[in-house]
């Protein structure tokens, strides 16, 4: 069988999947859960699970925007191959038709919820809260997880796309994790760490002309700066007792096919590989670029003004290996599947001198990467 099948095969069993540009994990069969009743809990305990595991087993999956809630890391032998993910092509007629989408909240409410955090922001409680809003897409069929995946994929290739079970991968109405991230929380190997935090984003213009003037403008732009600064900032007061050095230069631009974001590429070298990667995760999750700052009254301002249960969108996916190796990138630009609902979450970014309309436009911008693909033909 050709191995882009055998892939295929293994996501419609259940399996659990990111593929990045260099190298694609897909860990497959029975797998149960790190124990633990929490998010935090599980990463605390996954470095103690794998002790004595055979190689090739690796703790996989998600924990959540909210820590205190339950987490789906599991358990199971992984392979990793080089690349990204190779699926055989969907073709059209296996997509679902999209019955009916609501916006939760409307765009109107979503512009609310930004003033209130800018009235927040003004009243001195907190300087930065990333603000989420969700569309729910409910098709005719149930949505396919492995179609969702390939199209992220082909769509992609730079992100880490995934699909993660959130239930028991057998159970038929398992919720799932679906996404193309293009944020790396961290790749630690051996004592070397690698983030790239992203804050401060501007929608992609299909006019060339137009899209370089709208990169300049955010390379430019003093709000955006702040933006981004609150998230390097957090990343390296959080990193460095674990490390001997941090390094975080001056941010630069990435693109996604539908977003220009400031990214700062850190690289820190860990005092004592004691330290594995989940430590480094709970340590470090949420970033400002998900949660806020200062984080507590952040969070504090979501809970009140945002009105969603995030469940793992904005937390941390990725696994790691019984060395304490491992990947983790930021559940952004992802929607949880359930039978035929589609949930997509994006959120923004809101600090002094943000503007409600901007922040909706870019939310929408953030929505296509999900979007796009769930709506293939
Ligand atoms: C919160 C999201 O994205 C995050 C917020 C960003 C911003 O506010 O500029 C940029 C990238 C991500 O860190 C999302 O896509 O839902």
């Amino acid at each position: 069988m050709a191995e882009a099948e055998a892939v295929a095969l293994a996501v419609r069993a259940g399996a659990t999947v990111f593929s990045g540009e260099k190298s694609t994990l897909v860990q497959t069969g029975p797998r149960p859960l790190v124990p633990g009743g929490s998010g935090l809990e599980q990463l605390r305990r996954t470095t103690a699970a794998l002790d004595g595991a055979q190689t090739g087993v690796v703790a996989a999956g998600a924990v959540p925007f909210d820590l205190s809630t339950p987490g789906a890391l599991r358990l199971g032998p992984a392979e990793t191959t080089p690349g990204h993910l190779t699926l055989p092509p969907t073709g059209g007629g296996r997509r679902s038709t999209v019955a009916r989408s609501r916006p939760v909240p409307p765009p109107a409410g979503y512009a609310d919820a930004v003033r209130a955090a800018l009235g927040r922001i003004h009243a001195g409680d907190v300087e930065k809260v990333v603000l989420a809003r969700t569309l729910e897409l409910e098709a005719l069929d149930e949505w396919s997880v492995p179609d969702l995946l390939a199209e992220l994929v082909s769509r992609n290739p730079a992100a880490t796309a995934l699909a993660v079970p959130l239930d028991d991968p057998a159970d038929a109405g398992a919720r799932w994790l679906v996404g193309a991230s293009p944020e790396l929380l961290l790749r630690r190997r051996g004592p070397s760490v690698l983030l790239r935090p992203l804050a401060g984003s501007i929608p992609r213009s299909p006019e060339p002309d137009e899209d370089m003037r709208r990169a300049d403008a955010l390379m430019a732009s003093d709000k955006d700066r702040r933006e981004h600064r609150f998230v390097v900032d957090a990343v390296v007061e959080a990193l460095s007792p674990f490390c001997r050095t941090v390094n975080a230069p001056e941010p630069e631009l990435v693109a996604t096919p539908a977003v220009w974001h400031l990214a700062t590429r850190i690289t820190a070298l860990l005092n004592d590989t004691d330290t594995t990667s989940v430590d480094l995760v709970a340590a470090l999750h949420p970033t400002p670029a998900v949660g806020g700052s200062p984080r507590r009254a952040a969070l504090d301002v979501i809970r009140e003004v945002e009105g969603l249960d995030r469940g793992c969108y904005a937390g941390a996916v990725g696994w790691q290996d019984v060395h304490g190796d491992g990947e983790w990138v930021v559940a952004v630009r992802c929607a949880e599947v359930q039978g035929r609902t589609l949930r997509i979450f994006a959120g923004a970014g809101i600090v002094d001198g943000s503007d409600p309309d901007a922040e909706v436009a870019e939310t929408a911008a953030k929505m296509r990467t999900v979007l796009d693909a769930a709506i293939a033909r």
